[in-house]
């Protein structure tokens, strides 16, 4: 799939996720713990008289409800009460310091009233064990957890678990250190429902139908963390996408650069062939007329040039063949090339004459190199035990175009063959005039 097309799915893909989320946490997901007669067993009453006082307690069940039955008698005890207790521990089974977690829910839904009394308050406890302040064998030590609330209308009450509080009492009854002071519902032994704490003596009837806990699969920061956890991933998933898709394309970038420059390499190599091609003669290797123009064109204070021309080369290429004649030809190119310096320029100026440019170098040095060659010429042993010889003409620029200067030499050539061949002509040159040598 195209890159960008990708990006597009993914993002619309992660609002889609976030948006059913959300929507799933506000508006759906929700679990109840509904407490009625009907799933309830572990259901128990308990009166003031079990702790020194003479109250007394019964409870029976009636019309899916059940029916707290209380008489309330003033005795030395300080605090009478009934109450109806729900446990979730069980002391028998391995683990008895476990209850349920009820921190999952936000709200607690209580249908309970006084059947004979009208203003009467309820008291509702949530029995929280941890192993910080809990002990097993000890149910006072279980953290009491609830509020004291006025039932009124036959409707059920609506609590927020969060108005829940620590009985201020029970802190100072077990001396709790402050940091285990805050209200705690992730591991309730025991649920209670007791007459309120300022009941006078009488007789009382609580009628409950249920307790139902209400509140969502997820607590908001799950669904955040959540949220969170899914856009950090996606977004390092992105960029390690990102960063493998750029090497893949720093490597493609750097093959191809690799192709231009070999090609580049290649073009240079056949530009410099067709320059060759076009600067040298074929078939000696030297230079040609174009090759050697443009030494001309530079500045140099001193230089001088030197016509060589073989002499009867006619008859060697009449007696031997064309073929003999070109091999002396390009053999006579490489003797003059190897007995002249690097610095100075051989080009065959046509037919069997070539022109030897020497920068720097003055007539006098040119002469001497000059008859260096034409005696180096003259010695040698050439192909079919040849012998040849050669005329020279040598010239040193002066103040005049480089064809004057050119031709000077050539006449200077033209003179050594006029003298016989086999020699070497100096043209002389003084204050715009031709001296002869
Ligand atoms: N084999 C061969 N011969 C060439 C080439 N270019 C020119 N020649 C021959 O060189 C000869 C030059 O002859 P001429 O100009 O009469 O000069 P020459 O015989 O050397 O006599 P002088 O220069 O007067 O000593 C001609 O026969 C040309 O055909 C070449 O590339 N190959």
């Amino acid at each position: 799939m195209e890159r960008r097309k990708l990006y597009n799915v993914a993002l619309v893909f992660l609002l889609v996720v976030t948006f059913l989320a959300i929507a799933l946490q506000f508006f759906l997901l929700e679990r109840t713990l509904i407490l009625q007669p009907d799933n309830t067993d572990r259901v128990s009453v308990i009166a003031d008289e079990s702790v020194g006082g003479d109250s007394v307690a019964k409870l029976t069940t009636e019309d899916d409800s059940w029916l707290l039955e209380c008489n309330i008698i003033a005795s030395d005890y300080n605090w009478p009460f009934c109450e109806l207790s729900i446990s979730f521990f069980d002391l028998q089974q391995e683990g008895a310091n476990k209850g349920v977690d009820l921190s999952y829910f936000s709200s607690v839904h209580i249908k309970a009233r006084y059947l004979n009394k009208q203003h009467e308050s309820i008291r509702f406890q949530l029995r929280n064990f941890s192993s910080k302040y809990s002990r097993v064998d000890s149910q006072s030590t279980w953290k009491y957890v609830g509020i004291e609330y006025w039932p009124g209308s036959t409707e059920a009450k609506k609590i927020p678990m969060r108005s829940l509080q620590v009985a201020t009492w029970w802190i100072i009854e077990q001396k709790l250190a402050v940091e285990h002071t805050v209200p705690e519902v992730d591991n309730v032994m025991m649920l209670e429902l007791a007459t309120g704490n300022n009941v006078k003596p009488g007789k009382y009837v609580i009628e409950l139908e249920y307790i139902k806990f209400v509140g969502k699969y997820f607590s908001n920061n799950q669904v955040l963390f959540f949220l969170i956890v899914l856009w950090a991933g996606s977004a390092v998933c992105f960029l390690l996408f990102n960063l493998k898709w750029s090497r893949q394309q720093l490597g493609k970038t750097k093959k191809k650069a690799e192709e231009l420059r070999q090609l580049n390499q290649l073009l240079n190599v056949k530009t410099k062939e067709l320059k060759d091609k076009a600067e040298r003669d074929p078939l000696t290797g030297a230079l040609n007329r174009a090759g050697i123009k443009k030494v001309f064109t530079k500045e140099l204070e001193v230089l001088s040039v030197i016509f060589i021309d073989i002499d009867h080369f006619k008859s060697i290429n009449d007696k031997y063949g064309h073929g003999v004649g070109d091999e002396i030809l390009k053999n006579f190119s490489e003797t003059i090339s190897k007995n002249c310096r690097y610095t100075d320029f051989l080009a065959r100026w046509g037919g069997e004459e070539f022109l030897l440019v020497c920068p720097n170098t003055s007539l006098t040095d040119a002469y001497d190199l000059a008859k260096a060659l034409c005696q180096i010429i003259r010695e040698k042993s050439w192909a079919k035990g040849i012998k040849l010889t050669s005329s020279f003409g040598v010239a040193q620029r002066g103040d005049e175009s480089a064809w004057e200067f050119i031709e000077r030499a050539d006449k200077a050539l033209y003179a050594a063959k006029a003298r016989g061949r086999d020699q070497v002509v100096v043209s002389g040159y003084r204050e715009g005039k031709i001296t002869g040598r």
